[in-house]
């Protein structure tokens, strides 16, 4: 399906948005390693209390899952899901087995929210991702657009690339909502769970990348998450298997491997792409966010912030970005949607 504006688009993503390299491309090199020289890499697909869920992705044990917890060599260091770790001990994956991750290797980027503007405290949601999945009811519930922003800035803040996903379109169009986020060139897919699910189309988008799925309750998040990866529940219910702990409602993100799909390039070994799914994840706290950042995602305007004062907001009166647009070098609509996107902290209620 083609993006808004995805001309433009394309030229961001040269500078900004990192491209992912090939099938190994994103392997983290390997460094000198004075120490555990046995160790296997793993990714952590999810955090339950201190017991990290890690996949060994390994040649020799290919998708083992098991359970490990943080080596006290690794301090305070956190473990969050998508890192990608060195794991020793018990490799088995056995009941009761526990094995020790010793090292975090450094993350291609960070997805980090605080629960509200105020809150001091950011939080790493997933590590390593690629992609940021808006997941949007075109209806019941209301479309939010101060929500939409807030999660825009927090991707554009990350380096991941936004990906709006309209849910219900059997109950809406969705296009007032793209006429409404046109000028910002973001990509998008609409679905609808009616009798048959067109899947494809949002497969194409998920396809050889890590993608973190947000949205408000009850957009359909989970029902669209359930389409995509069927095996979903029972991934959950093998989680609690291993680790022998009871049902209850986890906060921690949820690392899920697509399938394959018919349409995506069918080579041997070719990365379908993961589902981080994110419970919970309600609000898009900006108080982490540097704003000043923001405008890297729009390079039509950064090239006009030349006669900007110092230090300028792009959102106040001397701001030279206006004499940019009225002199016919970038579309008004750019603009008016990036300050939108700058207010977005400001405008906070019920958010
Ligand atoms: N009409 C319509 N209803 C849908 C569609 N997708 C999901 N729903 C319904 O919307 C409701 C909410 O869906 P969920 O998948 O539970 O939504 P969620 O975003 O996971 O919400 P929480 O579970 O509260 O986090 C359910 O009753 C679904 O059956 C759709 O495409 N069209
Ligand atoms: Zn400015």
């Amino acid at each position: 399906m083609a993006g808004l504006g995805s001309n433009r688009r394309r030229d961001l993503d040269e500078d900004d948005i990192r491209i992912r390299p090939g099938k190994h491309g994103s392997r983290p090199r390997t460094r000198t390693r004075p120490k555990h020289e046995d160790a296997r890499e793993g990714r952590v697909l999810t955090v339950d209390r201190g017991r990290y869920t890690c996949l060994l992705e390994d040649e020799d044990a290919p998708d083992r899952s098991i359970t490990a917890m943080k080596a006290r060599e690794l301090g305070r260091k956190g473990v969050v899901v998508g890192d990608r770790v060195a794991i020793v001990g018990d490799l088995s994956g056995g009941e009761g087995s526990l094995a020790r991750i010793v090292r975090v290797e450094e993350r291609r980027s960070t997805l980090r929210r605080t629960a509200d503007d105020d809150d001091p405290y950011e939080r790493i949601i997933v590590a390593n991702a690629d992609q940021l999945a808006i997941v949007t009811a075109l209806a019941d519930p209301e479309p939010r657009p101060r929500l939409i922003d807030r999660c825009l800035v927090a991707a554009y803040d990350a380096g991941l690339e936004p990906l709006l996903v309209l849910t219900k379109a059997d109950l809406a169009s969705p296009d007032p909502l793209l006429e409404m986020y046109g000028a910002l060139g973001v990509e998008h897919v609409v679905t609808k769970s009616e009798s048959a699910w067109d899947l494809d189309p949002i497969r194409a988008r998920l396809a050889g990348k890590v993608t973190v799925f947000v949205g408000h309750s009850g957009v359909g998040k989970t029902t669209l998450v359930n389409e995509l990866v069927p095996d979903h529940r029972r991934a959950t219910g093998h989680v609690n298997e291993v680790t022998g702990r009871g049902r209850h409602t986890t906060t921690s993100a949820l690392s899920l491997r697509l399938p394959p799909f018919a349409g995506a390039a069918s080579a041997p070994g070719t990365d379908r792409g993961w589902v981080v799914d994110t419970p919970g994840v309600r609000s898009f706290g900006l108080n982490h966010v540097d704003l000043g950042r923001v405008i890297n995602a729009f390079p039509d305007l950064a090239a006009g912030t030349e006669g900007c004062p110092r230090a300028c907001s792009h959102d106040e009166p001397d701001c030279g970005l206006d004499a940019w647009v009225e002199a016919g070098h970038a579309d008004p609509a750019r603009l008016y949607s990036l300050r939108r996107l700058l207010r977005t902290r400001e405008r906070d209620e019920g958010d």
